[in-house]
């Protein structure tokens, strides 16, 4: 078992979402205990990938400053390391199929569980291709956190049956970033997942403020932002801990 369902226990959870070693390997363990420090309930770290299709341009920038910076997969695992020797915080990765297949399944998902990386987000691997990663991932006690888009529609099912950690609820069409509007009824899609799943759900894509994060918690177990956070980052360099530390003191006041 994992400790993501801490991450949600008797509350709305915020989830804030980083790019390994950006801007470097030490400031970037900072960020992660940073964010863990000033409340954010799960933190979600991103494996740069040379071809990210899902990434809008925010985080492809944190991206290209990561790999300036030398990050791996083996150098993402160094620092969850670091991170666990001083937080227990829930984490999990957001990788692309790519770099898990070329580190090796198995030692993959046994890295993670040493680590005690609780879940991975795998955004190019459709569900009909999911059994060939989830017999390790199950190995291992990581859950693959499935992710429900607007077109899903019928899928649903299938993809949030057996679903465990929490669902990722895709807010809008299209890559990651800020938005001003989120054009999704998102009261019917988590209606429609969760006739399938008592999993909880949390929904990304396009949150940056309070008054959204407020607003989607009404319907949601949690809310996801990503490129607030690696925009702050980009702006401050190595020296964002304030401002990512009032930033999530906000969102986390929004959601309770
Ligand atoms: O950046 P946003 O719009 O706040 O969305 C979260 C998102 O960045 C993070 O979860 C993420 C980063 N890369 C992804 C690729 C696919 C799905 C999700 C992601």
């Amino acid at each position: 078992m994992t400790n993501i369902s801490d991450a949600f226990k008797n509350k709305k959870a915020f989830i804030g979402f980083t790019v390994a070693c950006d801007p470097d390997f030490e400031k970037s363990v900072d960020y992660v205990k940073t964010l863990a420090a000033a409340g954010t309930d799960l933190v979600e770290i991103g494996v740069p990938f040379s071809d990210p299709i899902a990434d809008g341009p925010v985080i492809q920038e944190a991206g290209l400053r990561a790999f300036k910076s030398g990050v791996s997969t083996k150098r993402v695992f160094e620092m969850v390391a670091k991170i666990r020797e001083e937080s227990s915080v829930p984490l999990v990765l957001l990788v692309y199929l790519n770099n898990v297949f070329k580190y090796g399944y198995a030692k993959f998902f046994a890295t993670c569980q040493d680590l005690k990386i609780g879940g991975v987000i795998i955004p190019d691997l459709p569900v009909e291709e999911r059994a060939e990663v989830a017999v390790f991932a199950k190995n291992s006690g990581c859950s693959l956190i499935p992710l429900v888009a607007p077109t899903s529609g019928t899928r649903i099912k299938k993809i949030v049956t057996d679903a465990d950690g929490f669902v990722y609820a895709v807010s809008s069409l299209g890559v990651t970033g800020a938005r001003n509007k989120i054009a999704t009824n998102l009261q019917k899609m988590i209606t429609d997942i969760k006739q399938f799943t008592d999993t909880p759900v949390a929904v990304g894509f396009g949150i940056h403020s309070p008054e959204q994060a407020a607003q989607i918690s009404q319907v949601a177990d949690g809310v996801i932002v990503g490129s607030a956070i690696v925009k702050i980052i980009a702006q401050e360099g190595r020296h964002a801990d304030k401002k990512l530390t009032d930033y999530v003191h906000a969102m986390k006041t929004a959601l309770t």
